[in-house]
C-alpha cells in the first residue's frame, strides 16, 4: 500500500478500523459472532462487509460476501489488501469458501492479515481452483 514499514502499518491498521466498523453493522442473531471485513482496491478505494445471518440458519451471509457484492456494485477492480476482524475488533482468519470468494476478485497476489502476520492468499488457499481452470 506504501513504500514505509510505519505508513504500511498504518494502512493496515485504517483498513482493521474499516471492518469495525462494518462489523458494527453486523446481523448475527444466532451466532451472536459478528464479523466485518475490508479490502483496498486497485484504484484506491476500500470496500466493507458484515455477516448477515438468516432464521434459516444455512443462509446466512459472510462478511466476505458483502464485500464481494460491493466490490461490484461501486465500479469493480481486484482486491489488493484484505482484513477481517471479530466482535471484539480482533484479527480473524476468512472461512474456506471465503477464501474463495477473495480468490476470485484478488487471486494468489490478495495480500491478507492473519494470525501469523501478513500473508498472500496463495500461502491461505494454495494451488486453488479458479477462472484460469475453466479455459
Ligand atoms: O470468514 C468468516 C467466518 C465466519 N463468518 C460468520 C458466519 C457466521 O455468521 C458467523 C459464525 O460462523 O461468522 C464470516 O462472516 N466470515
Amino acid at each position: 500500500m506504501t513504500a514505509s514499514p510505519g505508513a504500511a502499518e498504518a494502512d493496515w491498521e485504517a483498513l482493521r478500523e474499516a471492518a469495525r466498523e462494518a462489523m458494527s453493522h453486523a446481523y448475527a442473531p444466532y451466532s451472536g459472532f459478528p464479523v466485518g471485513a475490508a479490502a483496498r482496491v486497485t484504484d484506491g478505494r476500500v470496500v466493507v462487509g458484515c455477516n448477515v445471518e438468516n432464521a434459516s440458519y444455512g443462509l446466512g451471509l459472510c462478511a466476505e460476501c458483502g464485500l464481494i457484492a460491493q466490490l461490484r456494485l461501486t465500479g469493480g477492480g481486484r482486491l489488493t489488501h484484505f482484513t477481517c476482524v471479530d466482535g471484539r475488533g480482533a484479527v480473524l482468519m476468512p472461512c474456506g469458501r471465503c477464501r474463495q470468494l477473495l480468490f476470485e476478485f484478488g487471486g494468489p497476489e490478495l495480500l491478507l492479515e492473519t494470525a501469523s502476520g501478513i500473508r498472500s492468499l496463495a500461502e491461505m488457499l494454495p494451488d486453488a481452483f479458479g477462472p484460469d481452470q475453466l479455459d
